[in-house]
């Protein structure tokens, strides 16, 4: 197949293009829409300095040599740093740029050493070597990170791939410079090569751009839910999240699964509040949850079910296991009082337990027990668990 350089030149240009447009996009998802306006940067900045490096290497012998060889290369290799950072920043909503920035540090000063006349190879090898390592490592780091992100779904780890892939790219471009060692290091030049790795490039741009606008995407939909699912002053489970929770649970109680509630009530509350006022009440309420946390499993579930009523779900457990459970939660409680206003408010609470059982007509008969139980631990004096 002949190649001819208007080829080259076009596909160059293309991805110069979409590049360019997409940074474009980028930038206006973050200042204008603001969605996840760290992360949106720092892609944009990544496209935008793939888009001018590539500008300034199409423009080498137009420009001149000082502009278009040195500050284009470091340019591309900050480029794939940037990609690099760009996925921890989308979905841990981590700025993991060090490590980048050392090795576009350490590449600018290499580059400056290098002389820039005649014979480019050992400076085109370094910038590729240099982005297949950078883009290899941010492939691993996302594909270890996107499995572990959404847990509970199917996993996106396969996101990773377009870095992945990048990373293949650019090293199989630096192996062809030690295959062909006579061939310049210029992309405009007509070679079936550079035809193949310009396709390949425009692909993977468009590819490493639609997954990164899928993981913001991602990102807004599991912030959405969570606002769905939780109580905004103590970030425990809301009613409804809760219930949902507990219905599951009784279902699978239905296949020999038990499960046990813990129903937690602060004890005069309402003197707390009369008191101190309500922002006290509130940082109470937020102190008791952070204080019980610890002491949950992954598996259990901590919800707000009205007021400073709460309820713990705890599966697979019995009635012992939850006893054991709330009492060392009725000691922390106890043992921590509110500092507020350079004073000490004692907390205390009460607690109900119950665990299901086969005639139960549902989990709100289980419910209905542990509030009953709750009921008589307040009738006992308060600070108490009752089962
Ligand atoms: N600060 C604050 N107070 C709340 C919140 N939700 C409910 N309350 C208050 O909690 C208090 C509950 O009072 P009561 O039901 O009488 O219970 P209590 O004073 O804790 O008495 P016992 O449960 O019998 O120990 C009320 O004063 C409510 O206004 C909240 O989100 N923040």
């Amino acid at each position: 197949m002949i190649v001819t350089q208007a080829q080259t030149l076009t596909l160059l240009a293309a991805l110069i293009l979409v590049s360019g447009a997409a940074a474009l996009v980028w930038t206006s998802l973050a200042f204008t829409a603001r969605i996840a306006p760290r992360a949106s940067l720092t892609v944009a900045s990544a496209n935008a300095a793939t888009a001018l490096a590539l500008a300034l290497h199409a423009l080498r012998g137009t420009l001149p040599d000082a502009l278009a060889y040195w500050p284009g290369d470091v340019l591309a290799v900050a480029a794939f740093a940037l990609l690099g950072a760009a996925v921890p920043a989308v979905t841990m909503r981590r700025l993991i740029w060090k490590p980048g920035a050392a090795v576009v540090a350490a590449c600018a000063l290499t580059l400056a050493a290098l002389p820039y006349d005649g014979d480019l190879r050992w400076q085109a090898r370094l910038v590729n070597a240099a982005g297949a390592g950078l883009a290899l490592t941010a492939g691993l780091a996302a594909w270890r990170s996107l499995g572990r992100w959404a847990s509970g779904r199917r996993t996106p780890a396969p996101l990773a791939l377009p870095l992945l892939l990048i990373a293949a790219l650019m090293a199989a471009r630096c192996a062809e410079s030690f295959v062909h060692p006579g061939a310049a290091p210029d992309l405009r030049l007509p070679t079936g090569f550079n035809l193949g790795f310009l396709w390949a490039s425009l692909v993977l741009v468009l590819l490493q751009n639609a997954t990164l606008a899928f993981l913001v995407l991602m990102r807004l939909i599991l912030r959405i839910e969570h606002l769905l699912d939780r109580d905004p002053l103590t970030d425990t489970l809301n009613r409804r999240a809760f219930d949902q929770s507990l219905a599951l649970a009784h279902a699978r109680f239905g296949r020999g699964r038990g499960y046990a509630l813990v129903m937690i009530d602060m004890d005069r509350f309402k003197q707390l509040n009369d008191t101190l006022g309500h922002a006290a009440g509130d940082a109470a309420l937020r102190q008791m949850v952070k204080e019980l946390q610890p002491c949950l499993r992954e598996v259990d579930r901590f919800g707000r079910l009205g007021g400073e009523e709460f309820c713990v779900l705890l599966p697979d457990t019995g009635l012992a296991g939850a006893a054991l459970v709330a009492e060392r939660m009725r000691c922390l409680i106890d043992a921590t009082p509110l500092r507020w206003l350079e004073q000490d408010w004692p907390l205390s609470a009460s607690f109900g337990i119950a665990e299901a059982r086969p005639g139960d007509s549902g989990p709100d008969a289980v419910l209905a027990r542990a509030d009953a139980a709750l009921y008589r631990a307040k009738h006992q004096g308060r600070n108490v668990v009752q089962g």
